[in-house]
């Protein structure tokens, strides 16, 4: 990636096709790693702040300092309908960056949720605001306005990188992130994937094995598995 800029908010920016969104929407995020070739997840280390949550918009970015939320502030301002907040910080932070305060002045501007390589507090509020957030900590700790980030540059956030208008789907598998260009490509794989996910389903409800579905028994055979009574 080119030098990242700081202090620079970008105002406009493409957003991903909202037909897209909605058809990502509907599959789950292993699903849609699957469909991409096995790409575009963040690291699993971020993890949602209570079961149900799960998320699919575009991503409004932001790059944190650390211990310094300003940044979202100013990001609330960029959100519009459907977006999600994705937030990268220039070094490692678990502090307690955002809460139900912030969570809920992204909603009233539309904002879907938040991924944030960083900590988040407020946990119960969040849940049961059901506002959907997947961070790396949850933890206490306060935080200062004093540093500038950026808002709507490309981060990496947590090993994956993130453009403003990218789809950011995530549930409790983990949050995967699939560039807006190739999201209707996507989404047919995904509903193509699910459909022969479906047959087999079916199949393993009738007590077919996976040994048979897939002709495993020749190549075991070949590599000497044995069978013993
Ligand atoms: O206020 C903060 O800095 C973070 C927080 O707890 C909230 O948004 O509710
Ligand atoms: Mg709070």
């Amino acid at each position: 990636m080119e030098h990242t800029e700081i202090g620079v908010v970008h105002t406009s920016f493409t957003r991903a096709d909202p037909e897209d969104v909605a058809a990502l929407s509907t599959f789950g995020v292993a699903t849609i790693h699957e469909a991409m070739g096995r790409t575009g997840l963040m690291r699993p280390y971020l993890r949602p702040v209570y079961p149900q949550a799960r998320l699919c918009g575009t991503a409004v970015t932001v790059l944190l300092q650390p211990g310094d939320n300003w940044m979202l502030h100013v990001a609330a301002e960029q959100i519009q309908e459907g977006d999600v907040v994705v937030a990268a910080c220039t070094t490692e932070s678990e502090d307690g960056f955002f809460g139900e305060l912030l969570a809920t002045s992204f909603r009233a501007r539309g904002g879907q949720g938040l991924v944030i390589d960083g900590g988040v507090r407020d946990g119960a509020d969040l849940e049961k605001m059901d506002f959907p957030v997947f961070s790396r900590a949850i933890n206490a700790k306060g935080t200062v306005k004093a540093t500038l980030g950026s808002v709507n540059v490309p981060v990496v956030c947590a090993n994956a990188l993130v453009r403003p208008g990218d789809i950011v789907v995530a549930d409790s598998d983990g949050v995967v992130v699939v560039p807006r260009e190739r999201a209707s490509e996507v989404a047919e794989a995904a509903a193509r994937r699910e459909a022969g996910e479906e047959s087999k389903r079916a199949r393993f409800r009738a007590g077919e094995l996976g040994l048979d579905m897939y002709d495993m028994r020749g190549p075991l055979a070949e590599l000497g598995l044995r069978y013993k009574d």
